[in-house]
C-alpha cells in the first residue's frame, strides 16, 4: 500500500458556512487546516431528483464525525461519492489530500467501507469471503490478518460458515472486519451498528474508538443512532433534502439549541426545516432558537 501523503492545508472554494469556508478566512485552523476529507460543491441529481445538493464541508482528520440526517437527506449518495461508486454530478473531492475523482486509483487502497446494505456473496463462506477482498487490497499474509479480525471482533467460530447463513447482527461484524482488512486511514461506515443488540453494539463502538486511537485513522459514518453519535462523535453534519444545514461538536450543537441530548437536537433542526419548507425558504443556517 503506498504511504499516506501529508494533506496540504489547502481549501476549495466553498459556498456554504462551515469548515471549508472557515479554512479560507482561517478562524479554526484545529478543526479545518489538515482535514482528512474535504468536499466541495459536491451534487449528485437522478433525473429531477436532487439527491445531494451542492454541498461543501470538512472531515477533521483523525476525528469520528457523524453524517447525520432524515431518510433520503443524502447521507448514502454523498458516502457513495466519496467511495467512487457514483460519479457526481458537481463539485470535487478531496481524500488524504488526493483528488477522488481524477485519481481513485491512488486514493481508493487508503479507504474502506461497511454498510449493511452492500452484501456478500452468500454461499461463500465467512473465510473466502474475506480472502477475496485480502487479495483486492494486497494484504501481506492474508491469513494472518483475517484470524486476527475474526478475533477481535469475535466471529472466528463463523469463519467456515456460508456468509448468507449468518444472522443479521453477525453479518455486520463480518462486513465491519471486511471494512479494516486493509487498515483503512479513511474509514467510511454506514450504520455500523445497524442489527447489534445493545451490548454488542457498544462494544463495537469502543473497537472503532481504540481503532482510531491506535492508527490515526478518520471514520466518517452515517447514523440515525443519536446516542451513539453522542456518544462516539467529535464533529456532526446534518443534512437535510441534500444540503448541510448545521455542524459542529454533539455537546456544542445541544448548548447550541438548548437541548439535552442529540436526539432533541436532530428533531429540532429536523422540524425547523420542515417548517421553513413550507413556508417558502430553505431554513439552511442551523440558527438556535
Ligand atoms: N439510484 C437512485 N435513483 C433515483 N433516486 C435516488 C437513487 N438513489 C437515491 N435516490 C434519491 O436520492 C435521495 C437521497 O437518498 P439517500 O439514499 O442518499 O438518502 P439517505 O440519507 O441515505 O436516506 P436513509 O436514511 O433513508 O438511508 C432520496 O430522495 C432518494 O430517493
Amino acid at each position: 500500500m503506498d504511504a499516506i501523503p501529508h494533506t496540504r492545508a489547502a481549501g476549495p472554494s466553498a459556498s456554504r458556512s462551515g469548515p471549508a469556508s472557515r479554512l479560507r478566512d482561517g478562524h479554526s485552523p484545529d478543526l479545518a487546516a489538515d482535514p482528512a476529507i474535504l468536499v466541495a460543491g459536491l451534487g449528485k441529481r437522478f433525473g429531477t431528483v436532487v439527491a445531494v445538493d451542492e454541498v461543501s464541508f470538512a472531515v477533521p482528520r483523525g476525528s469520528v464525525t457523524g453524517l447525520l440526517g432524515g431518510n433520503g437527506a443524502g447521507k448514502t449518495t454523498t458516502l457513495s461519492m466519496m467511495l467512487g461508486l457514483l460519479l457526481p454530478s458537481a463539485g470535487r473531492i478531496e481524500i488524504l489530500g488526493t483528488d477522488m475523482l481524477r485519481d481513485r486509483h491512488r486514493v481508493l487502497p487508503w479507504m474502506n467501507f461497511s454498510s449493511p446494505y452492500v452484501d456478500l456473496p452468500h454461499r461463500l463462506t465467512v473465510r473466502q469471503n474475506l480472502t477475496i477482498y485480502a487479495e483486492l487490497y494486497s494484504v501481506p499474509k492474508p491469513r494472518a490478518r483475517i484470524d486476527d479480525l475474526a478475533r477481535e471482533l469475535d466471529f472466528a467460530a463463523l469463519l467456515g460458515r456460508p456468509f448468507g447463513k449468518l444472522s443479521a447482527g453477525q453479518k455486520t461484524r463480518v462486513s465491519l472486519a471486511k471494512a479494516l482488512i486493509n487498515r483503512p486511514m479513511a474509514l467510511l461506515l454506514d450504520e455500523p451498528t445497524a442489527s447489534l443488540d445493545p451490548d454488542t453494539a457498544e462494544w463495537v463502538r469502543d473497537w472503532l474508538l481504540r481503532y482510531r486511537r491506535e492508527t490515526g485513522a478518520t471514520i466518517l459514518l452515517a447514523s440515525h443512532n443519536m446516542t451513539e453519535v453522542e456518544r462516539i462523535c467529535d464533529h456532526v453534519l446534518m443534512m437535510r433534502q441534500g444540503r448541510i444545514v448545521d455542524e459542529g461538536a454533539p455537546q456544542g450543537l445541544i448548548a447550541k439549541y438548548g437541548r439535552q441530548t442529540m436526539e432533541e437536537v436532530f428533531l429540532d433542526i429536523a422540524r425547523r426545516q420542515g417548517r421553513a419548507a413550507e413556508s417558502g425558504g430553505d431554513g439552511a443556517g442551523g440558527d438556535a432558537a
